[in-house]
């Protein structure tokens, strides 16, 4: 019997795994080769070349199926980004790319390009975290698969996660699938996949959060204060990327609030859609500040939702009741 969405879920492991091995070697180099994009947000030849490598790999798989990814090659192809641009062939030629070279550089990029909501599309967030990428510490490669709606396939590349079992192997990649459960898989190892899960605690005196380290994405002195309330008493964990969704579905913490900072930002549906089938195929729960589903058929922003809320479950309630007595939304 074949296992539904099996070549699904090993396209996107090999293509993720692939971009998370190129992130990890420019991250080893990094210096200042960051460009500032019209939003001010920064994207390195590492986020470049990960879009490039999964869209290429996507596309040879499921030609039909659009993809929409968070970068462009609109940049790239100004004239005084060249050098940049090159920099972006060397690193896929290195990967193995034989054929990589500018012209197929920006097309690959470009076949991330859809923004409109379709029946079936994949959505990437080829680093997700840059910041943290630029930092060197926590980043994520975010690939999922979205059917009439629903997240179906979600891979999290985690090249700076320890292993869950043990901490001595640097880099995870996790996977999951709509109702096959959410596993865990050493990036560098041949290594049979092992399962994740949520912890099982109800009790917030014993539990413990974790957040963006940028307060501009996430609220800190609104998630102090909802702690404060519900009697959190550990200190947060604050780590950048989906990696913060990993963390909660292997358990080493029971919450991850993302709370909003401004009036009218709307969460990216790359930012969340691994993560969210990973903690909920590891028994979690994850909403918006509202208690509302986060919905995936909106095009490439969850324009109904605000903000993401994600519990091992029993802790979920009582969270979402205090923030609607906090006066949190900005709008
Ligand atoms: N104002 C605001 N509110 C919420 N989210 C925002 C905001 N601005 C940007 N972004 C998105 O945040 C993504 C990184 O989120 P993180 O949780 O990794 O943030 S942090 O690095 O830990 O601070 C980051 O993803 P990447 O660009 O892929 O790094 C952005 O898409
Ligand atoms: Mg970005
Ligand atoms: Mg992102
Ligand atoms: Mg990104």
């Amino acid at each position: 019997m074949t296992i539904p969405l099996q070549r699904e879920l090993e396209v996107a492991l090999s293509a993720v795994k692939q971009a998370s091995l190129i992130c990890r070697s420019v991250q080893a180099t990094i210096s200042d080769d960051v460009l500032e994009k019209k939003d001010k947000s920064p994207v390195t030849i590492a986020d470049y070349s990960s879009q490039a490598v999964i869209c290429r790999a996507l596309n040879a798989a499921f030609s039909e199926d659009p993809i929409i990814g968070e970068e462009d090659a609109g940049e790239l192809i100004q004239a005084e980004n060249r050098d940049f641009l090159e920099k972006i062939v060397t690193e896929l030629l290195s990967a193995g790319i034989s054929e990589a070279s500018t012209e197929k550089a920006c097309h690959w990029i470009d076949q991330g390009g859809a923004k409109e909501y379709s029946h079936r599309f994949w959505t990437l967030d080829p680093i997700d975290g840059t910041k943290g990428f630029l930092r060197k510490e926590q980043y994520a490669i975010s690939l999922s698969l979205i059917v009439d709606g629903k997240i179906v396939v979600g891979v999290l590349g985690c090249p700076n996660l320890p292993f869950p079992t043990d901490e001595s192997m640097k880099g995870t990649l996790y996977y999951a699938v709509a109702g096959q459960g959410a596993f865990a898989i050493p990036l560098d190892q041949e290594q049979p996949a092992i399962p994740i899960h949520v912890t099982k605690t109800s009790d917030y005196s014993q539990s413990r959060f974790c957040e963006s380290v940028e307060s501009g994405h996430s609220s800190h002195s609104h998630s102090k204060q909802t702690a404060d309330k519900l009697g959190i008493q550990k200190e947060p964990r604050r780590l950048d990327s989906q990696a913060k969704y990993a963390v909660v579905a292997q358990g080493e913490a029971d919450i991850y609030m993302r709370l909003p900072t401004r009036a009218g930002y709307r969460e990216k549906i790359w930012d969340h859609a691994a993560g969210v089938l990973l903690v909920e195929e590891a028994g979690g729960k994850v909403t918006d500040i509202h208690g509302k589903p986060l919905e995936f058929n909106q095009g490439y922003e969850l324009i109904n939702n605000q903000g993401v809320i994600v519990t091992n479950g029993p802790l979920h309630p009582a969270l979402i009741e205090i923030l609607d007595e906090l006066t949190i939304n900005p709008e």
